[in-house]
C-alpha cells in the first residue's frame, strides 16, 4: 500500500507547497495527497495550518506530513505540540536521512527562504525513500520520547 502524505504551509512556503504537491501527485510510491493548505494567495498563521495538519498524521488519516514556511521551523515547532508527532526542519540529504532511520520522524519542514526549489523537490522525494527499522538501536530513544509523551498526556488529564 502506498504513503498518505499531507502536505502544509504557510504563505512563506505555499509556492514549494504547489511544486512538491505536483511531484507527489506523481510518484508511484505516493497513494494519496492531502492538501492541507494554505491556498496560493490565502494569508494564515503558519500554527493555524500545522496544527490540523500534523494531526491528521495523529489521528491516522495521513502517514507523513511535508509542511514548508519561511524557514522550515516554526512548521516543525508547531507540528511538535502535536501529541505522538515527530518533526524537524531538514535542508541536507543526510538529516533527511536520519529523520527517518534516527528519530522515525513523521513530518519534514522545508524552507522556501533557506533553500532553492530543486533542493527542496529532492529532500521531500528522498524523505519518502526511508523507512525506520524498529530492531535499531535508535528504537530506544523513540520509545523514551513516546514514554515523556504518555506522561505528559496523564499529567494534564488531572
Ligand atoms: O518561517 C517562518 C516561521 O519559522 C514563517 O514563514 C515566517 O515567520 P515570520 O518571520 O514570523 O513572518
Amino acid at each position: 500500500m502506498g504513503l498518505r502524505i499531507v502536505i502544509a504551509a504557510d504563505p512563506a512556503g505555499v509556492d514549494y507547497k504547489e511544486a512538491v504537491k505536483a511531484d507527489l501527485e506523481a510518484d508511484p510510491r505516493v497513494e494519496q495527497v492531502i492538501d492541507a493548505g494554505c491556498a496560493p494567495g490565502e494569508t494564515p498563521l503558519y500554527p493555524s495550518i500545522a496544527f490540523p495538519a500534523a494531526t491528521m498524521i495523529a489521528q491516522g488519516q495521513a502517514d507523513r506530513g511535508i509542511f514548508f514556511c519561511g524557514t522550515g521551523m516554526g512548521m516543525a515547532i508547531s507540528a511538535n505540540k502535536v501529541p505522538g508527532v515527530r518533526a524537524s526542519t531538514a535542508h541536507d540529504s543526510f538529516s533527511v536521512e536520519r529523520l527517518i532511520m534516527s528519530n522515525d520522524a513523521h513530518v519534514l519542514c522545508l524552507g522556501q527562504r533557506v533553500i532553492g526549489r530543486e533542493l527542496a523537490r529532492r529532500l521531500a522525494s528522498e524523505f519518502l525513500g526511508y523507512t525506520f527499522d524498529p530492531a535499531s538501536h535508535s528504537k530506544a530513544n523513540i520509545d523514551l520520547i513516546i514514554e515523556h509523551e504518555g506522561r505528559a498526556d496523564s499529567r494534564a488529564a488531572h
